[in-house]
């Protein structure tokens, strides 16, 4: 069995009268690239925001690495272990690949609690950071781009970038937000390589609109429409499921 990172039970969300997310509940595994699929505005966005705790839940559970989290700040819920990235970039472009991911690693360090030996302290934390910093870039595959300036890099080592940027806080559990929105098949074929490799180390749930990534990479996925779940189950269940076929992939699959 593998191991079960986080688990999310009956979550609701409600916007006013709208139940944006409606009793959706979704385990990711260590080693599982979990992708969640529907139309537009079936409530993936708000799944994830729920998940990192951007958004408070309306109800339900969401236990990570055994711990509850349900409720707590997504500062907190990042240094328990979840990293995400978001739709709309986050990187600082007048700033060099490196000194955006060694930015992302130091924002763990933000909330340390107070130490008398301060400058001794700094110095680990900053050591410490660095490691980190040259880990993401390493696993994200831009350790040769890690000097060039964010602005003078492609838009799919920008999306890499973002990953390493959440890779560089440790995350157990990566939440990803369309990775592959705007890219080349050149491209895309480069971070469906990238996403294979950090699956061995990580629970990935992984939202995307490009089905055959999604069906080259997710060993389970859940189809959502409305808010709810209409499907869950692997990349062949989910081909051969009616309702989905009705609902979501059409004549495509
Ligand atoms: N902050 C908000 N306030 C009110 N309604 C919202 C808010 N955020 C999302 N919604 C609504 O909730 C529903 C789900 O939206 P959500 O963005 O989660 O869908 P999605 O599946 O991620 O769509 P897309 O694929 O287009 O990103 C939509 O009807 C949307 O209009």
């Amino acid at each position: 069995m593998s191991e079960l990172l986080l688990s999310a039970q009956n979550l609701v969300k409600r916007f006013g009268g709208l139940a944006a997310v409606n009793g959706v509940s979704v385990d990711l595994h260590r080693g599982r690239i979990h992708a969640v699929i529907g139309p537009n505005g079936a409530g993936k966005s708000t799944l994830t925001n729920l998940l990192s705790g951007d958004l408070p839940t309306t109800s339900g559970q969401i236990r990570l690495n055994g711990q509850d989290i349900t409720g707590l700040s997504p500062e907190r819920i990042s240094r328990q272990g979840l990293g995400r990235s978001y739709q709309k970039t986050n990187i600082f472009l007048p700033f060099t690949v490196r000194e955006n991911v060694r930015l992302a690693a130091q924002s763990r360090e933000r909330h340390a609690p107070f130490n008398p030996l301060h400058w001794f302290s700094a110095a680990t934390h900053m050591a410490e950071a660095n490691r980190r910093c040259e880990r993401a870039l390493e696993l994200a595959g831009l350790t040769a781009r890690a000097g060039s300036v964010a602005a003078a890099t492609s838009h799919g080592e920008q999306r890499q970038l973002e990953i390493a940027m959440t890779l560089a806080t440790e995350p157990t559990v990566l939440l990803l937000d369309e990775p592959l929105a705007g890219m080349g098949a050149a491209e895309a074929e480069t971070m469906v390589a990238l996403l294979h490799r950090l699956k061995a180390e990580h629970a990935i749930m992984l939202v995307e609109h490009d089905m055959d990534a999604v069906f080259a990479l997710a060993d389970v996925l859940t189809v959502m429409v409305n808010g709810q779940v209409i499907a869950s189950g692997t990349p062949e269940q989910i081909r051969n499921d009616e309702g989905v076929q009705a609902a979501y992939l059409g004549e495509e699959h």
